[in-house]
C-alpha cells in the first residue's frame, strides 16, 4: 500500500508523513530530500543548477542513496551522511530551480518507483505524476504566516523573511505542485501535529486481515 501527503512548502509534510508511518509500522519516504541533495551537491562542485546534462552527469557519477526509515530520512553518498545539510537556506533558493529540471524529476521519480512496498510517500506530485495508483491521497496547506512561525522556531530567520522565502518557493514550485483531484485537502492552520497525523489516519481505507 503507498499513501502520499503532498502539500506547500513547511506544511507538516515529512512530519506528518513521519507519523503515520510510524503508526502504520511502515517506512516514509521523502521526495524532496533527492531534490534537496542533487541541489547541494551542485552547489558545492561549482556546478550552474539549471544545467541538467552537467548536474545529471555528476550526480551520476557518486550516486545517492536515500535511507527511507520512519523516524527521519536521511541521504548517504558512499560514507558521507548529506542529511544535516539539506535544510539550509541556501538549498532552500536552490533546489526550485533544480526541480524544475524535467531531467532530474525523471530521476528522482525512477528511484522512488523502484522502493518496496508499503510506504508513505510526501513530497509535492507523489499523488498526481509518481504514484497516481495510490491507496490514500492527502493535500497538506496552511497559510505563510503560519507556515513561517513554526519554521522559525527551528532556524535563527525572522518571521517575515521565512514567510518571504516560503512564498516564493510556493510561487516556484507552482507547477508540479496542484493536489490530486482524490486527494484529501487537510488545512493544518488550526490543527496540532497530533491533530493532523489522526486526520490522515482517520482517512485511510480500512485495512484487511
Ligand atoms: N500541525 C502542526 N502544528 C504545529 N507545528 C507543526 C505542525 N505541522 C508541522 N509543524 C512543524 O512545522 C515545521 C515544518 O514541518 P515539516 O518540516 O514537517 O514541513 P515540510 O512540509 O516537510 O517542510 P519542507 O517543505 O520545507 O520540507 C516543523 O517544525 C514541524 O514540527
Ligand atoms: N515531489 C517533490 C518534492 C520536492 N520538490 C522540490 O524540492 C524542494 C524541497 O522539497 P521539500 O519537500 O523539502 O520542501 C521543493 O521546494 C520543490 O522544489 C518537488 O519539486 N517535488
Amino acid at each position: 500500500m503507498i499513501v502520499t501527503i503532498d502539500g506547500v512548502a513547511a506544511s507538516g509534510k515529512s512530519s506528518v508523513a513521519s507519523g503515520v508511518a510510524r503508526a502504520l509500522g511502515v517506512p516514509y519516504v521523502s521526495s524532496g530530500l533527492l531534490y534537496r541533495a542533487a541541489t547541494l551537491l551542485g552547489l558545492e562542485a561549482g556546478l550552474r543548477l539549471e544545467n541538467a546534462a552537467e548536474l545529471l552527469a555528476h550526480l551520476r557519477a557518486q550516486p545517492l542513496r536515500l535511507e527511507a526509515l520512519a523516524e527521519g530520512n536521511r541521504v548517504w553518498v558512499e560514507e558521507r551522511d548529506l542529511t544535516a545539510d539539506l535544510h539550509s537556506s541556501r538549498v532552500d533558493r536552490g533546489v526550485s530551480v533544480v526541480a524544475a529540471l524535467p531531467e532530474v524529476r525523471a530521476w528522482v521519480d525512477g528511484q522512488l518507483r523502484a522502493l518496496p512496498e508499503p510506504f508513505v510517500a510526501e513530497g509535492r506530485d507523489m499523488g498526481t505524476a509518481v504514484f497516481p495508483q495510490a491507496a490514500a491521497k492527502f493535500y497538506l496547506t496552511a497559510s505563510p504566516r503560519v507556515r513561517a512561525e513554526r519554521r522559525a522556531r527551528e532556524r535563527p530567520e525572522d518571521v517575515p523573511a521565512i514567510e518571504a522565502a516560503l512564498v516564493e518557493r510556493d510561487r516556484l514550485d507552482t507547477v508540479q505542485s496542484a493536489p490530486a483531484p482524490d486527494a484529501r485537502v487537510i488545512d493544518t492552520g488550526n490543527l496540532t501535529l497530533e491533530g493532523v497525523i489522526g486526520a490522515v489516519l482517520a482517512g485511510l481505507p480500512a485495512r484487511q486481515g
